[in-house]
C-alpha cells in the first residue's frame, strides 16, 4: 500500500534471476565437483576482506533478493543428527541434521554477514548469515569472529551469486551461538582451563564490566553462565537483576521482565527491579501494568523523584490508549524533529472490531455510528523503517526483489523485514498481532517455538501488509497543494500497523489514513452506520495501473468506479479523452491564467453528459480536477463537490443552511474546495454559510492530515 512498486521495471532482471535459480536447482543433491581446500577458501576470503575494507559503506541503493521461501528448522536440537561439511550436497536443506562449526576468519559484512567456518575434520566452508542486526546496533564481530563456535541447524548449502559454494542461513533460530561452557564443544576447541571461570561472583563481575563497556550481549552471556554456577538466592537475584538491565539494552523486554521477578515481587523488592519491570512493560506497550508497578515503586520509595516522572509518562500513554486523546501539536513537533520519527505514544483502537466479511476474508467494522472525521484508529507502528527521502540522503533504500512472487519494491522494506525478524525473535510475547495477519496461501510453520526459541516467518506477511508512508501527511498535503502535483503517493519509508492491516481495499473508500511519524491515523471520511465495513485505498485514486497493482493482493476491485471502467463503451472513453484533450489545450493557451471560461464550461458540460449514473453513486473522477481550476464561483464549488460524489445543499444561497448531506471522495484538494466556498459565501455576505464551509474544510483537513490543530497555521484561519 503506497510502497514503490517497481515490478514492471525489474521484470527482466527478476526473470534472469529465476533462470539462475532454475539452473542451480539442476545441481540439487549433487556434491560440489571442485571443492576448495581450507587454506584456499580462507585466503581468498581474507584477500577480499582486506581489498574491500572501508569501501562498502556508502549511501548507494542496494539490491536484495528474497530467496525461495523455506521453513526454519522446527525439529528439537536433541533429535538432530550431526553431519560434516564433506557430507553437504548442493541446493539442499539438510533436514534432520546440524553442523558444528568454528570461525577461522573475521566477519565481512555485506547484505549478510560472512565468515569462513571449519568443522572438526578441518574442512572449510563459507557461511552467510542473513537478517542479522545492522552494524550500528550490533557489530559483526559480536556475531561471528575468529574462534566463534556456531551450530547451524538443517544447513542450506547452495551455489552463491559469485559461483562459489556456501551455507546460507535466513532464519535467526537456525543458528545457535555455543557458549564456552557448552558440553558439545569438541576437545580441541575447548577453551583453556584458565579461561573457564567457575564462580558465580567472578562471572557476575565480568558481566558487570561488559555492561559498563556497552558489550551487552557479552554481559548476557557472562550472567547466563554465572547463573549456572552454585549461588545463594540473594546472589541469583542480583545477577538476574543485572541481566535484566542488559536485556533491556538489547530490547529483549520479555526476558528483562522475567528477570525482575514480575509479577510476584517480595515485600522488600529493590527499586531497580521495579524500575526495570516498569520499563520492560512500557516497551511492551503494557502501559496499565507499567503504571501499577510504578505506583508500587512510589508507595515503597516515596522519595524517589524519578519514579514520579516515569509514572507520569506511563499514565499519559495509558490515557492515550484508553481514550484516544492526543496532543497532536506535540506529535507533529516530534515528527518534524526526530529521525527516524519514532514517536513515544500509545495506540488507540476506536469503535472498531475485526469480523469476517462475505468475500474478502477478515475486515474491520465500526461498532457504532460514526461521523465523518471521527477517529477510528491512532496506531503506533508495530515496526517502522525510515528512509531519508531528501536528495542525497537515501541511505536505506533497497531494491527488494522476490523472483518467486515477481514482486519488486524500492524503499526501506528490506530493513523492515530485518527489524520485524528481530522484534519477534527478541520478544515472542508481541508476535501474535503480527503472525495472525493475512499471509495468502503461504503455509506457516506448524509450531511457534523450538527449544524455547521463537520461530519467525515474516516476508510474505510483510509483503501483503506493508504500508508506504510519508513522514508527515501534513508536509505531504502542503507539498501537494504548493506544487499542485497529482502524482501517485509512493513512499520509501514503510511500516506495519497490525490493526489497520485488517482494512480491506475499495476505491470508493469510507476511511482515510494519514501519518504523523510512525503513528498511523485512520479517520472516517463519511458518516458510517453501525456495523459498516471500513475500507480505504491500497492504490491511489484514479491510478490507471490500479488493477495491475491490486493483483499483488489478489484483488479484483468490484467498486462502482472499477465496474464502470470495465463496462464503459470504447466510444465513450474516446469521447472523454477528446474532450479532456481540448480542455487541456484551452488551459495551456491561457499562459497568463486567463482562459476562455465559457468554452471550458461547455467542454465540462459535454464531459458531464457522458455519465449516466448519478455522481453520488459513481463519482466522476475526470471532472472534479478541471472544475477545481474554474472554481471562482459557488456554482463550481457545487459542481466539483458533486463530481466527487458529495450531496450538498445550500450552495445556491437559498435560505437552507450550507450542509453536506452525503460525503463523497476525499482528496487533498477538498480542503481548498471548501475554503473557496467559505470565501465565496463571505463575499456574498452569507456569513453563516461561510462559517459552515470553513468547518467542513477543517473536517476534510483533519481526515487528510490526521489532526486539525495545524489547520489555522496551514490555511491562515
Ligand atoms: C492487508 S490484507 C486485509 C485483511 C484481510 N482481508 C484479512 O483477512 O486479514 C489484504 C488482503 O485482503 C483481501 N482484500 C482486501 N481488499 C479486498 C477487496 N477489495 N476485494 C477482495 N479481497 C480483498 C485480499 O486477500 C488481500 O490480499
Amino acid at each position: 500500500m503506497d510502497v514503490f512498486n517497481v515490478s514492471n521495471t525489474y521484470a527482466q532482471f527478476m526473470s534472469n534471476q529465476m533462470q539462475v535459480l532454475q539452473n542451480a536447482k539442476g545441481r540439487q543433491g549433487l556434491p560440489p565437483r571442485d571443492r576448495k581446500s581450507r587454506e584456499d577458501t580462507s585466503t581468498r576470503f581474507m584477500t577480499t576482506l582486506m581489498l574491500t575494507k572501508g569501501t562498502e559503506k556508502g549511501h548507494m541503493i542496494h539490491s536484495s533478493f528474497i530467496p525461495p521461501a523455506y521453513h526454519p528448522c522446527i525439529t528439537p536440537m536433541a533429535d538432530l543428527r550431526r553431519i560434516a561439511i564433506r557430507d553437504l550436497q548442493l541446493e539442499t536443506h539438510h533436514r534432520g541434521t546440524y553442523l558444528l562449526l568454528r570461525s577461522i576468519t573475521p566477519p565481512r559484512r555485506r547484505t549478510g554477514i560472512m565468515a569462513i567456518m571449519k568443522d572438526e575434520n578441518r574442512d572449510a566452508v563459507m557461511l552467510q548469515l542473513f537478517q542479522q542486526e545492522d552494524e550500528d546496533t550490533r557489530k559483526a564481530i559480536e556475531i561471528v569472529d575468529v574462534g566463534t563456535i556456531l551450530l547451524v541447524k538443517e544447513p542450506y548449502f547452495k551455489v552463491m551469486a559469485d559461483g562459489e559454494y556456501g551455507l546460507r542461513v535466513d532464519h535467526l533460530s537456525d543458528v545457535i551461538h555455543v557458549n564456552r561452557d557448552d558440553a558439545r564443544i569438541p576437545g580441541p576447541w575447548q577453551p583453556r582451563l584458565v579461561e573457564i571461570e567457575h564462580s558465580a561472583e567472578s562471572l557476575k563481575t565480568k558481566g558487570n564490566i561488559a555492561l559498563v563497556e556497552g558489550r551487552y550481549w557479552d554481559a548476557i552471556t557472562e550472567y547466563t553462565i554465572a547463573l549456572r554456577q552454585p549461588a545463594t538466592p540473594n546472589e541469583i537475584d542480583i545477577i538476574k537483576r543485572n541481566r535484566s538491565l542488559a536485556f533491556l539494552k538489547v530490547k529483549r523486554f520479555d526476558s528483562a521482565l522475567l528477570d525482575t521477578g514480575f509479577p510476584t515481587f517480595n515485600p522488600n523488592v529493590p527499586e531497580k527491579a521495579l524500575f526495570r519491570a516498569a520499563e520492560a512493560l512500557y516497551c511492551l506497550e503494557r502501559f496499565g501494568e507499567s503504571c501499577e508497578v510504578l505506583e508500587l515503586l512510589r508507595k515503597n520509595y516515596p522519595h524517589n523523584a524519578r519514579a514520579v516522572e516515569v509514572l507520569d509518562r506511563a499514565r499519559a500513554r495509558y490515557l492515550e490508549q484508553k481514550t484516544g486523546s492526543y496532543d497532536f501539536k506535540l506529535l507533529q513537533a516530534k515528527a518534524k524533529k526526530l529521525r527516524p520519527p519514532h514517536l513515544d505514544h500509545a495506540t488507540y483502537i476506536g469503535p472498531v472490531e475485526v469480523r469476517q466479511t462475505e468475500s474478502k476474508g477478515r475486515g474491520l467494522f465500526v461498532t457504532r455510528a460514526v461521523k465523518a472525521g471521527e477517529l477510528l484508529l491512532c496506531e503506533k507502528a508495530f515496526s517502522y523503517s525510515y528512509a531519508d527521502e531528501r536528495e542525497g540522503g537515501r541511505s536505506k533504500i533497497t531494491l527488494l526483489l522476490n523472483p518467486e512472487t515477481k514482486h519488486a519494491s524500492l524503499g526501506a522494506e528490506a530493513d523492515l523485514i530485518k527489524l520485524i525478524v528481530h522484534k519477534l525473535h527478541r520478544n515472542p510475547s508481541v508476535a501474535p498481532p503480527f503472525t495472525t495477519l493475512y499471509h495468502g496461501t503461504y503455509e506457516k510453520a506448524s509450531t511457534h517455538t523450538v527449544d524455547a526459541e521463537p520461530i519467525v516467518l515474516v516476508d510474505r506477511i510483510i509483503s501483503f501488509n506493508v504500508f508506504g508512508c510519508p513522514v508527515s501527511s501534513l508536509v505531504f498535503h502542503k507539498d501537494t497543494m504548493a506544487n499542485q502535483t497529482k502524482e501517485e503517493p509512493s513512499h520509501y519509508s514503510c511500516g506495519i500497523w497490525t490493526k489497520a492491516s485488517y482494512i480491506n481495499h475499495s476505491c470508493t473508500s469510507n476511511a482515510h489514513r494519514s501519518f504523523i511519524g510512525d503513528m498511523m491515523i485512520v479517520r472516517a471520511c463519511c458518516d458510517l452506520e453501525p456495523g459498516t465495513e471500513i475500507t480505504f485505498l491500497y492504490t491511489s485514486l484514479g491510478d490507471k495501473n490500479a488493477q495491475k497493482k491490486l493483483s499483488h493482493w489478489g484483488i479484483v476491485c468490484d467498486c462502482a468506479i472499477c465496474l464502470n471502467a470495465k463496462t464503459t463503451k470504447a466510444a465513450v472513453v474516446t469521447e472523454r479523452r477528446k474532450l479532456l484533450e481540448q480542455m487541456k489545450q484551452e488551459f495551456n493557451i491561457a499562459a497568463n491564467g486567463v482562459f476562455q471560461a465559457k468554452k471550458i464550461e461547455r467542454l465540462l458540460d459535454a464531459l458531464d453528459t457522458t455519465y449516466a449514473r448519478p455522481a453520488d453513486g459513481l463519482p466522476r473522477l475526470l471532472l472534479w480536477d478541471p472544475q477545481l481550476a474554474m472554481i471562482r464561483t459557488l456554482e463550481f464549488v457545487g459542481k466539483a463537490l458533486t463530481s466527487l460524489g458529495f450531496i450538498v445543499v445550500g450552495v445556491d444561497l437559498s435560505p437552507t443552511a450550507f450542509a453536506v448531506v452525503k460525503w463523497g471522495l476525499v482528496v487533498d484538494y477538498l480542503v481548498e474546495i471548501f475554503m473557496h466556498a467559505c470565501t465565496a459565501f463571505a463575499a456574498k455576505g452569507a456569513m453563516k454559510h461561510s462559517k459552515q464551509a470553513e468547518e467542513y474544510a477543517k473536517v476534510a483537513y483533519k481526515i487528510i492530515v490526521g489532526e486539525d490543530t495545524s489547520f489555522s497555521e496551514s490555511y491562515g484561519k
